[in-house]
């Protein structure tokens, strides 16, 4: 449906250093699907959805809509709809007219388009302001005309920069769950813009994570969680993050031997591991371990802890604890009886470590990840 290859951007401004924004992306993205481009501050999201709605020239690679070469059309003839993070509503336009604007330019019958804005304005709860003017309503009201004005559109392909960031929790959950459901029901292609992984998992499909510029995993969440391609991925994506030790090497019994420090330690068994992994393994003396806080178990186990901290959360435990200078936290369903300064065993399965080269490259998941 969509096709991005081998995009890079570059901006060049005079007196400046050029800033490679984007870097050889190759994505594709199936009709009917919801895609999140998640990534921090920088990364090259919102110059990667520029570039497709046409508003930034690509300086390298071609982008593809259903067949269609779109990115040398100007954004007009690209048949994709997009709210912006800044809104960029007509000033002179009420609410209503903002919206129904596109629809009337072509030329829909009056009653068709009284029909689609009332619906879309109802859906994301601007009824009572149809007739203000942008500059008299909140952001958070302007974000979501922004966001109706894109949705209302008839488009090959819908693009959403940050399209809920100005709203309060509450009403975005809520829009979050009849966004999806509008574009499930008609089977709308639309990649939006976060930082918010919980928004990133609510609402797509798949989630493309980028750092730097580069594209670094494009995967359903349970993938990205399971299976991350690299340690920037194990790290950024799970709440709370992944934790990561530094570990030595050894071969013992026709296995390995993870050595963290003196005060843990983790047999590898060969049989479970593959050719690759192994071979890396033999020839790698540091590596890095991770480790889910969901996946340690407290009160049992050989790793000897002393408690940092123990915070209910209402649904669960975080129990923080300090292994000879490391930190490990422990993720816990129910409560937890320990109490800062106490020393308590956390038990850590060989089976539950994903093992990264000091690169950041995967080497070994989890089993049953
Ligand atoms: N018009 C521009 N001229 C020069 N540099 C730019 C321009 N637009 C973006 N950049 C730079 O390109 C890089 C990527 O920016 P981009 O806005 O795509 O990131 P982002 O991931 O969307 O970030 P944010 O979440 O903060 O919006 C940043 O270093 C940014 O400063």
């Amino acid at each position: 449906m969509l096709e991005l290859r081998g995009i890079d951007k570059v901006y060049r401004s005079r007196g400046k250093e050029p800033v490679h924004a984007v870097r050889a992306l190759d994505m594709a993205v199936e009709k009917g699907e919801i895609v999140a481009l998640l990534g921090s501050s920088g990364c090259g999201k919102t110059s990667t959805l520029r570039m497709i709605a046409g508003f930034e020239d690509v300086s390298a690679g071609s982008i593809a809509l259903g067949g269609r070469r779109i990115h040398e059309l100007p954004p007009a003839r690209r048949k994709v709809a997009m709210a912006f993070e800044g809104y960029s509503l007509y000033p002179p336009l009420t609410v209503r007219e903002n919206i129904a604007f596109a629809l009337k330019s072509a030329q829909l019958p009056r009653a068709e388009v009284t029909r689609r804005v009332g619906e879309i304005a109802r859906l994301v709860e601007i009824e009572d302001i149809l007739d203000s003017y942008p500059r008299a309503i909140s952001g958070g009201q302007q974000q979501r005309v922004s966001l109706a004005r894109a949705l209302v559109r008839d488009a090959d392909l819908y693009l959403l920069d940050e399209p809920m960031g100005q709203l309060e929790p509450q009403l975005r959950a809520v829009l979050r769950g009849r966004i999806k459901s509008l574009l499930a029901e008609r089977g709308m292609t639309a990649i939006f813009v976060t930082h918010d992984q919980t928004e990133a998992s609510a609402l797509a499909d798949r989630i493309a994570v980028m750092e730097g510029g580069l594209l670094q995993q494009f995967a359903s969440e349970k993938e990205l969680k399971g299976r991350p391609a690299n340690l920037f991925v194990a790290s950024f994506i799970g709440e709370p993050p992944m934790n990561l030790l530094d570990a030595e090497v050894t071969r013992s019994d026709g296995g390995f031997r993870l050595s963290v420090g003196t005060d843990m330690g983790f047999d590898i068994a060969g049989a479970g591991l593959d050719v690759e992994a192994a071979k890396t393994l033999a020839a790698t003396p540091q590596v890095r371990i991770g480790i889910r806080p969901q996946k340690i178990v407290v009160g049992t186990g050989d790793v000897r802890v002393k408690v940092v901290s123990n915070q209910w959360l209402g649904d669960q435990s975080h129990v923080a604890g300090d292994c000879g200078g490391r930190m490990l936290i422990a993720v816990i369903p129910g409560r937890v009886a320990a109490r800062p300064g106490e020393i308590i065993s956390f038990a850590l399965e060989p089976r539950h470590l994903h093992i990264f080269g000091s690169d950041g490259t995967y080497i070994r998941h989890a089993e049953g990840a």
